[in-house]
């Protein structure tokens, strides 16, 4: 059942800019320009992109804060804006600046008030609610003001806040960020069950590459706003050349230049030698080269990190071929 339809999604923003000492000019900023994604029940999708890319922008235009300016969408069956408080009962939101939480009042009360803005029987919120507790670990502060929480406490309030009226999506906007490891494995652990659970479909941005390791099944990858790479983390790797690194060390060094397709020398330290090679290139053919020079001693395979190609796709104009 697809539950995100988006279809020519635009949205431009008009700046006011100083120019010269007195001059103000109007500029038209494209913060998306033109997306199209369709989102299937229980997708858990990573949405990723540089600063600037339009990751925000798209959320708050599938969450009903912002109107886009021109292109089809419907979330759930709606059009954001206009049945913004029909979408509100369907979606949770989680926007890693903004808070949905009763600043001066224990945690407890304001799932207490989300469970009368949202008219969620008794039974459903308090089992939804003992989930969170166990999963999130809130027990020892669900008793203690917000504002006196540290930022993993609360994120894990605002996440539990978001899920306790059952939404079948919801949206997350760098909910690791700024988090310790502890909270962030927390937070990562509780989104790779309901993951599991397949009934949420969850929508996320991150900076954190280890959120997109651990929890991005599918990524959709956006440049000055537009989609550059909608797949999988392996198509990822395939489509932009990732390459894997293999360090040998060898008893004496190599007098010879080991010369192979897809196969590069990265460094080279004393009898240490690292090589990179790109996704067609076979580890086998580079050992028997090595071992056919009589010199191999010991070697080790590093499979392609994903900083790499993340920050070769971010390099990598838009509309482009990717480099390989
Ligand atoms: N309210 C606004 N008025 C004017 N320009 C805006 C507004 N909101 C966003 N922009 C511009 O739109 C573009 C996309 O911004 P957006 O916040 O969606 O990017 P992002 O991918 O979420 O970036 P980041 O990773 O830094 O959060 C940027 O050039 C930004 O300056």
């Amino acid at each position: 059942m697809t539950v995100i339809q988006v279809r020519g999604l635009r949205k431009e923003f008009v700046v006011k800019a100083k120019v010269g000492r007195f001059r103000r000019e109007s500029r038209v900023v494209e913060a998306v320009a033109g997306i199209d994604l369709t989102v299937e029940r229980g997708e858990l999708l990573g949405y990723l992109g540089p600063n600037g890319a339009g990751k925000s922008t798209t959320l708050k235009m599938l969450t009903g804060v912002l109107m886009p300016s021109s292109g089809e969408l419907t979330v759930c069956g709606f059009t954001p804006v206009p049945q913004r408080r029909k979408l509100a009962a369907r979606i949770g939101v989680v926007f890693g600046q903004r808070s949905a939480l009763l600043w001066d009042l224990p945690l407890r009360d304001s799932f207490e008030v989300m469970r009368h803005v949202f008219r969620v029987p008794p039974g459903d919120h308090a089992a939804a609610l003992r989930r969170c507790r166990e999963l999130l670990d809130l027990d020892a502060f669900l008793d203690t003001p917000v504002r006196q929480l540290s930022l993993g406490q609360r994120m894990r309030g605002e996440l539990t806040a978001a899920l306790l009226h059952s939404p079948e999506v919801i949206f997350l906007d760098e909910p690791t960020i700024g988090l310790d490891v502890l909270s962030k494995q927390a937070v990562r652990g509780f989104l790779a069950e309901l993951g599991r659970r397949g009934d949420t479909t969850i929508v996320l941005t991150t900076h954190d590459l280890a959120d997109i390791e651990r929890l991005c099944r599918r990524i959709v990858v956006i440049d000055h706003g537009r989609v550059v790479h909608d797949g999988s983390l392996s198509e990822l790797h395939a489509r932009y050349g990732s390459r894997r690194r293999v360090v040998v060390e060898l008893d004496t060094p190599l007098t010879t230049v080991v010369e192979l397709p897809g196969v590069s020398v990265e460094s080279v330290e004393g009898t240490r030698i690292t090589f990179a090679l790109d996704a067609h290139a076979e580890v086998g053919d580079l050992v028997a080269r090595l071992v056919s020079l009589g010199t191999l001693r010991d070697l080790a395979i590093a499979e392609p990190a994903i900083e790499d190609v993340i920050s070769r796709l971010y390099l990598s104009p838009a509309g482009v071929e990717p480099v390989t």
